[in-house]
């Protein structure tokens, strides 16, 4: 009896041991989701102000503050999930990515270095850009904002569909692969406020393409000639052409290096360029 006893109280501690660990991983996972975003901050408040009443009515047992506590936290739960929606859709896309596609390491060189000289030839001749470069989300409802291209991606070509006053030139630019998949295309505006006021669309929806897709942008400002690039709803400006490059190198090179590096890695370098750039960057 004893020795049924003993395997019970095993299979429980075993099956509670994976409970534990499963759910740690699933919070861990979520955390490095939110990391870094606009909802990080919201969510923490939301979780330490939940925390502070679930406590003080479990403590002194006040049945009303707990009902309106368990009350809220399914309200807070359903517009969390409005508030974050492209967080969320990010997040369930980034599941469901295979591999980086492009495994063609000299295309890919090439095409980083067609992308470098296009972003420093128009911003020498402050023509406005926005080029968007996508990575494992796909992109083709941005491009069916857009007109179709579909041609193997050159620095000519690339500048000259930004030159004013041509049909082409508003909008931004799909890189997919080594071809210019659409121009023209309409992409959606951040609403983050951690983004400078003085910003406009263009690099409100520079930085917005990458909050609903894990694509790096590419902007180049009218105004000022300034190349900025964003990645993760980040913006780094100012970026000269050795920091663009090495962007460019991180975040599309499928080398041995870079397999190494998960998402949050990338993540976590580009915050540390963000931070850098921000030291001495040029005002864009
Ligand atoms: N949602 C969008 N999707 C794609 N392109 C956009 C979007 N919004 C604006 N643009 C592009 O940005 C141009 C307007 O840029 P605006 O001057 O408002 O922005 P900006 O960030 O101040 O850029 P710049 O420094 O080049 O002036 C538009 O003509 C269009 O080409």
């Amino acid at each position: 009896m004893d020795f049924l006893f003993d395997i019970n109280l095993w299979i429980i501690s075993i099956k509670m041991g994976f409970e534990i660990a499963l759910l740690s991983v699933v919070i861990y996972t979520v955390l490095l989701f939110i990391k870094g975003t606009r909802a990080a901050p919201i969510l923490a408040g939301a979780a330490f102000i939940f925390l502070i009443s679930w406590l003080i009515s479990s403590v002194l047992d006040l049945a009303v503050l707990g009902w309106i506590t368990a009350q809220i936290s399914t309200l807070v739960a359903f517009l969390a999930i409005v508030i974050f929606q492209p967080e969320i859709r990010r997040a369930f896309a980034e599941l469901g990515k295979g591999r980086l596609r492009n495994n063609n390491q000299a295309k890919t060189k090439e095409v980083i270095q067609i992308l470098n000289e296009s972003a420093h030839y128009l911003a020498e001749r402050k023509i406005g850009a926005l080029i968007a470069i996508e990575r494992n989300i796909g992109m083709r409802f941005l491009a069916e904002s857009g007109v179709q291209i579909n041609s193997e991606l050159s620095r000519e070509l690339l500048c000259t569909i930004f030159y004013p006053n041509t049909p082409l030139h508003d909008g931004g630019v799909i890189i997919s692969g080594d071809k210019i998949n659409a121009s023209a295309c309409f992409f959606p505006l951040s609403q983050d406020d951690g983004i400078i006021k003085s910003l406009g669309s263009r690099h409100r929806a520079g930085v917005g393409v990458t909050e609903e897709t894990d694509c790096i942008c590419i902007i180049v400002s009218e105004e000022t000639g300034g190349i900025s690039i964003s990645y993760r709803g980040r913006l780094a400006r100012g970026v000269d052409e050795q920091r663009l490059l090495r962007h460019l190198n991180n975040f599309l090179l499928n080398s041995k290096e870079n397999k190494n590096f998960s998402v949050s890695d990338n993540v976590e370098r580009f915050k540390k360029a963000v931070s850098q750039s921000e030291d001495n960057q040029d005002e864009v």
